[in-house]
């Protein structure tokens, strides 16, 4: 399967459904607490991944993120990790409006951003643990990019696909990406076929038995 067809599949499936098949193959979970911050509802991309940690006196390198933008692409999503730090703001709006002149998807922080109005004016999504407006500069500094980070606790390598919505964050390893999204496929149908029973006016106990919503194992569509 092409990367952009993989994507495309990716696009109509959302981060609890992925969360399921993860689960199905014993692979981690989705994860929660990292949201967008202005409008959006949903990303799906490959990572590119930036490290960072704190500057403690050493000298500044390019400014965070910006050498990952540049290696970044219309199937991109830039995966901050910034271990979960509230106090300081590890994306801006001109790192915003340099990624999408890229066409990159999205950017997914364990961290907080600044400039959300500068985010939203461009229609650029940005996935965090809220705002600050205190900024990077002198405080933050690129440990590595392209490395694999992680993010809320699920480590996140360079080209696995990135699933952002409203309910949180799922990461699916590139080398399962296929087998993910194939199982994931399949329990969005099922859930639709249960919703349309329930709509149509099934008892919920009975349309929503777990053994049919969760227990089964299911063959990939
Ligand atoms: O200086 C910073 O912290 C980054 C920033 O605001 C921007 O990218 O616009
Ligand atoms: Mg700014």
């Amino acid at each position: 399967m092409s990367n952009s067809s993989l994507l495309d599949r990716y696009a109509a499936l959302d981060s609890a459904a992925v969360s399921d098949a993860l689960d199905q193959l014993g692979l981690p979970a989705g994860v929660g607490g990292i949201r967008p911050v202005w409008g959006t509802t949903a990303v799906v991309g490959f990572a590119v991944t930036v490290g960072l940690e704190p500057r403690s006196g050493r000298p500044a390198g390019a400014h965070i993120a910006t050498t990952a933008i540049e290696t970044a692409d219309e199937q991109s999503v830039i995966v901050v990790d910034n271990q979960g730090r509230t106090d300081v703001s590890c994306w801006g709006g001109i790192l915003s409006l340099g990624a999408a002149r890229r066409g990159v998807r999205g950017v997914v922080a364990d961290g907080v951003c600044r400039d959300v109005a500068e985010a939203r004016e461009l229609g650029f999504p940005v996935f965090s643990r809220g705002a600050v407006p205190a900024t990077a500069r002198g405080r933050l500094r690129q440990r590595a990019t392209g490395e694999p980070v992680e993010i809320a606790g699920l480590t996140v390598e360079q080209g696995d696909v990135v699933v952002a919505d409203e309910t949180g964050l799922a990461v699916v390893p590139r080398e399962r990406a296929e087998e993910v999204a194939g199982i994931a496929t399949a329990i969005v149908a099922r859930e639709r076929a249960i919703a349309d029973e329930v709509r149509a006016g099934a008892r919920l106990s009975h349309a929503m038995h777990d053994n049919r919503l969760a227990g089964e194992r299911e063959a990939a569509r």
